[in-house]
């Protein structure tokens, strides 16, 4: 690899899990030279079914959505692979789109389907050509390179 690895989140709801297992085992190649990070179950997937070596997290509902959103409030999420289910409510909406929400604020792309997933699985994005705009949310008007909320 000649590039910097990105650091790719990956997430699926249960009756996307093998869609997502699946675009994953044809990407292995890919996959393999990035950094991996997944909420628990769908990391758990990854590493048994596929030996991805995955940063896990906890579960979904019990707060893994959450856990990856903060990453990406910190920038150390450059990609986003999120197979949400569009036909099954879960208990744990308003964290999905929490997370969807904190990918939107901090320019994350993000695949929502497999369409969208080949398309940046071969973009210039992994490939290290392309560096989105990072917003500069957490620039105070004084400048100091920290979050305002936390001083
Ligand atoms: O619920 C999820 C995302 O909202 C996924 O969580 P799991 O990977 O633990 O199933």
């Amino acid at each position: 690899m000649t590039h910097a690895p990105r650091r790719i989140a990956l997430v699926a709801h249960d009756n996307k899990k093998v869609e997502l297992l699946t675009w994953a085992e044809f990407n292995l190649g890919t996959l393999r030279e990035h950094e991996l990070f997944a909420t628990g179950t769908t990391g758990t997937m990854l590493e048994y079914e596929l030996g991805l070596p995955v940063h896990r997290f906890l579960s979904g509902p019990l707060g893994g959505d959450q856990q990856i959103g903060a990453k990406i409030a910190e920038g150390l999420i450059d990609l986003l692979v999120f197979f949400w289910d569009p036909l099954e409510p879960q208990p744990h909406d308003p964290d999905v789109k929490a997370l969807l929400r904190l990918a939107a604020v901090w320019n994350v792309p993000v695949a929502s389907n497999l369409a969208t997933a080949d398309m940046i699985i071969s973009s210039p994005l992994l490939a290290g050509d392309y560096v989105p705009a990072r917003p500069e949310h957490d620039r105070p008007a004084t400048g100091k390179a920290e979050f305002p909320r936390a001083a």
